[in-house]
């Protein structure tokens, strides 16, 4: 009989997690020795395939981690490297394993001091890995502080010491890593800002933990990959028609007008079937005169929320988003307001981005109670603060870890009702239902004016054609970091819609083939 290798998605696992993945491993068989040798010979080998023969420092700490430690300064030394090794703690307090590889250690063991550094030219981080749980102190500290000052080249077991690998905080000052190799699978902080820019580069080692032990957690956190939702994505049928591609409705403001038609230029590109964009009377001509593939829809002064009352009535009309660029000065909030609820109480799916969220700071809960449908929110740090402004303040949110993107994103989704797109260079998209995907692909590039604009026309042009909101959410973060990618460097909003089409090719012929 053909045997089939299960395909798993690309998880992320907490510490807590991490540790359950271990546990199972060692009840399917596996000793916890040998995964503990692994580990340390992976962080070897990843070591001198990067670097070559040098003066190595290994630092190991007082748990696992430093037992690791212990593992990779004997291969190096086997290798005839030039290593010393210097140990925080007590061998009583060290771990069946972690004891063994102590013993095992065939050079000195020297106590932390930063003299130790004069002569290294590498130092192996073994400090603390998943068990970290306060800010390093006194010799660990001292030692840190001694190693950022020199800027010394760091390759960091598991994580760099003092990153939460859950959260990617940074519990006090961190030497960063050029190299940080982990085990199994990323955890969150490997992904999270600032945890992120302090791993270098990172390699996922496998240990020997069988795969299979992932069916024993229930794990609700994935990086951004293809893989989560390309099996839904909404390729043209050839038989298709583009009423069957959705008819997304860009609500564009009278101002900011270019926002709104980035953000309808972006669905039209990413295939929704009709794009109608409605527009105040006032700025008519001038959407009217800049847009071609896209309808615009005129909006009477006096009755502009009664006009787009009637375009809704269309049930065809199957996909609103509403924010970029609709204003919030004055009468424009209200109305901005208005706009909102109207396309919530359709039930249809609706993006909220930019002005659509800001309209609602004074009083959030109108705006979560209106939420009934199908909906996704768009904000950046800025707009997330003061529409959730007492999530910082949540007792679920550990108070040293007040950057947890991850935990502040569930939370809101749980609070609102919507998938949330947690903006930033480490964008979380965060489910109701408690699943969160960390996107990892956007290059500093996309920081850019409407380039949030054009994402929002993303995600609502994969809805109008059918895609969940979750799913519509993280394709379109994905590809908009893919094209950010794909420009590189003199990015402009006005670019992304317009290489869309190149990135879908590469991810069509990539992906939807093999996943037919
Ligand atoms: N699958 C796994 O889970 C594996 C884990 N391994 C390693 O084991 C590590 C986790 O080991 P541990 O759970 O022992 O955790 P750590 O080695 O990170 O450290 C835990 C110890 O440090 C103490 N501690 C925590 N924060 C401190 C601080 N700021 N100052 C002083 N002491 C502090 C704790 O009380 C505990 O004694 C991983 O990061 C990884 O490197 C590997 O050995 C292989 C397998
Ligand atoms: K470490």
């Amino acid at each position: 009989m053909e045997h089939i290798r299960k395909q798993y998605p690309p998880f992320l696992l907490t510490a807590n997690e991490m540790g359950k993945a271990d546990q199972a491993a060692v009840v399917a068989g596996v000793p916890a020795m040998d995964l503990m040798a692994a580990a340390g010979k992976a962080v070897a080998d990843a070591v001198v395939e990067r670097w070559s023969e040098r003066p190595t420092l290994v630092l190991c700490g007082p748990g696992n981690n430093g037992g690791d430690g212990f593992v990779v300064a004997q291969h190096l030394r086997s290798m005839d490297w030039p290593v010393r090794l210097a140990f925080l703690g007590s061998v009583d307090g060290l771990s069946t394993e972690a004891a063994h590889f102590y013993r095992a250690w065939q050079g000195d063991i020297e106590p932390f001091s930063t003299d130790l550094l004069d002569q290294t030219k590498l130092v192996i981080d073994a400090m603390f890995g998943a068990g970290l749980a306060r800010p390093l102190e006194g010799n660990a500290r001292d030692m840190v502080d001694a190693m950022i000052t020199r800027n010394i080249t760091v390759c960091a077991i598991d994580v760099p010491s003092g990153v939460d690998g859950t959260t990617g905080a940074a519990l006090g000052k961190v030497a960063p890593a050029e190299l940080t190799v982990t085990f199994f699978r990323k955890k969150p902080g490997h992904l999270l800002f600032p945890g992120r820019g302090l791993c270098g580069h990172l390699v996922v080692a496998d240990i020997g933990i069988p795969e299979s032990v992932l069916d024993e957690l229930t794990l609700q956190t994935w990086e951004n990959r293809p893989e989560l939702w390309c099996q839904y994505y909404p390729w043209p049928r050839l038989d298709g028609h583009k009423y069957h591609r959705g008819h997304a409705v860009v609500y564009g403001g009278e101002t900011m007008t270019g926002a709104s038609r980035l953000t309808a230029r972006g669905a039209m590109r990413v295939g929704a079937g009709l794009v109608t964009l409605a527009a105040p009377i006032k700025a008519w001509a001038v959407y009217a005169t800049a847009l071609t593939g896209v309808m615009v829809a005129k909006l009477e002064v006096s009755q502009e929320s009664e006009d787009f009352d009637v375009l809704l009535l269309d049930p065809r009309h199957n996909a609103i988003v509403v924010g970029p660029g609709a204003g919030l000065a004055g009468f424009e909030r209200i109305r901005t307001r208005k706009i909102v609820l109207k396309a919530l109480a359709t039930g249809r799916a609706t993006v909220l981005d930019a002005d659509a969220l800001s309209a609602f700071s004074d009083d959030p809960q109108i705006l979560f109670d209106a939420i009934n449908g199908p909906c996704v929110m768009t904000p950046h740090d800025g707009e997330f603060a003061r529409l959730f402004p007492e999530i910082n303040k949540s007792p679920e949110i550990n108070k040293s870890h007040l950057d947890d993107k991850l935990t502040r994103a569930r939370l809101a989704a749980k609070q609102s009702g919507a998938v949330v797109v947690l903006k930033g260079a480490d964008t979380v998209i965060a489910s109701p239902d408690g699943r969160a995907i960390i996107n990892s692909n956007a290059p500093a590039d996309l920081a850019t004016g409407g380039s949030g604009d054009v994402l929002a026309g993303f995600i609502v042009g994969l809805l109008a054609q059918g895609m969940a909101p979750f799913d519509a959410a993280s394709a379109a973060v994905w590809m908009h970091g893919e094209v950010g990618n794909e420009i590189g460097s003199g990015l402009i909003a006005e670019d992304l819609p317009d290489h869309l089409p190149k990135v879908l090719s590469a991810f069509k012929a990539q992906y939807f083939s093999s996943h037919q």
